[in-house]
């Protein structure tokens, strides 16, 4: 799908939209009710992450395909390696076989696990045959993902021993290892987490509990971009938000105040209010702990003639497409200068950017989503577009809400 993406005929925009819910706390949480079944999920995500990592969840033997979903492939290595009787070949798309799982694989290892490479060594597809795991400690690397640790943690209390990680390096994505063990709270587990070592008590059953899934902030992150690009006066409510989020991407609600957005919570809702115009020229950000909402900002700085400098950016070459290299060319079409290097990215000022560009999205829901509101300060296309159904199918839907022009070619 090749979408023309045009801007709405006011940018001084007063709507609501319901954003689904967080696909990192879906993934968790059906891995966790998987585990015990006394739990109760509200709020799931609707979005192909969250539908494989079900499927895959019912599976017990022959191929489980996750196609581009990072968690599910990482959540489901550590569950199926746990889990006697069940025998499966996870496999995903091409882009999955490109992304590294060693880490992980060795940890499990480690602790019991039969775990083979069907390819290439040290990358998906793997053959595993679940067992029960009785060891309890690990050692791994925590500068490259921290899904691997948030796999452990997973299982952890359905171990029978219980779970002690040793974090070795510089501890990666942190909020994310924080909203897995805030799951575990909620279900009544017990842990500590003191400098690189996490331990987590053993747990048989569960009381009957609810989760309630907020809604996804890194989908927040658009309609931020589009406040920001938006005239004063601009407000957007998005449902169903809480100040206290597990969720890392809400630092958004500062960020954003140098664009010149407030944020105000109430009733389950944000507001996002463009409430005076950015007056800087150059920000920067250290995104080490916000890894996805770097392509958005990029965007918004792009859209208002801003520079950037954004670093911790190391795990973004091993995402859904090496999102530093994407972004470079990407917004090289609009006539942006940027400079990369392994863990930054450096956009300089521009007063004007290139209407009628073409955006290529690499399998990337991100790519399409962060170009999407530059439609505010020109006209663009966006190819292969159905790729936001990763983590938001009814991105274009509500981006047509807003206004926007949104149609086919
Ligand atoms: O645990 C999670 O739900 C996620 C962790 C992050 O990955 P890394 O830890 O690999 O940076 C993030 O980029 C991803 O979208 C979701
Ligand atoms: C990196 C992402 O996803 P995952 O690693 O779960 O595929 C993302 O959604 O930006």
């Amino acid at each position: 799908m090749r979408l023309q993406l045009s801007a709405p005929s006011t940018k001084n925009i007063q709507k609501t939209i319901q954003v689904t819910g967080s696909k990192s706390e879906t993934n968790r949480s059906l891995l966790l009710r998987a585990l015990f079944p006394n739990i109760s999920i509200e709020n799931l995500s609707i979005s192909d992450d969250g539908e494989v990592m079900q499927k895959g969840l019912q599976i017990s033997s022959g191929e489980v395909d996750i196609h581009h979903a990072g968690t599910a492939m990482r959540f489901l290595t550590a569950y199926f390696a746990s889990q006697p009787n069940k025998e499966v070949v996870l496999t995903g798309s091409q882009r999955m076989q490109e992304r590294p799982i060693q880490v992980l694989v060795e940890a499990l290892r480690s602790l019991g696990a039969d775990i083979q490479y069907v390819k290439q060594e040290g990358y998906p597809p793997l053959k595993i045959s679940g067992k029960k795991l009785t060891k309890s400690q690990v050692s791994l690397p925590a500068n490259i993902s921290s899904q691997y640790i948030s796999a452990l943690l997973l299982i952890a209390p359905s171990l029978e021993n219980g779970l002690e990680l040793e974090l070795v390096g510089k501890i990666t994505s942190v909020p994310y290892i924080k909203m897995t063990l805030g799951l575990l709270e909620q279900i009544g587990v017990d842990f500590i987490f003191e400098g690189n070592k996490i331990k987590v008590d053993p747990k048989e059953k569960v009381m009957d509990t609810k989760l309630v899934v907020e809604s996804d902030w890194s989908s927040a992150s658009y309609f931020y971009s589009i406040a920001a690009l938006c005239e004063v006066g601009t407000k957007i409510k998005l449902s169903s938000y809480k100040q206290n989020s597990l969720q890392g991407d809400s630092v958004l609600s500062k960020i954003y105040t140098d664009f010149g957005i407030t944020t105000t919570f109430s009733d389950n809702q944000i507001t996002l209010e463009k409430t005076e115009e950015s007056r800087q020229e150059n920000v920067s950000y250290d995104l080490s702990n916000a890894p996805d909402i770097a392509q958005t900002i990029a965007v918004t700085c792009l859209g208002l003639g801003m520079g950037c400098h954004l670093t911790g950016l190391h795990t973004l070459p091993i995402k859904e497409t090496d999102r530093l290299a994407a972004l470079q060319t990407e917004m090289s079409k609009f006539g942006a200068k940027v400079a990369i290097d392994s863990e930054s990215l450096t956009l300089q000022p521009i007063s004007s950017i290139k209407s009628g560009v073409d955006v290529d999205t690499y399998n990337d829901h991100r790519m399409a989503m962060a170009f999407g509101p530059l439609a505010l300060k020109t006209d663009l296309i966006v190819n292969d577009a159905g790729v936001v159904s990763k983590s938001y199918p009814d991105f274009w839907k509500d981006l047509k809400t807003l206004g926007f022009g949104v149609s086919e070619m």
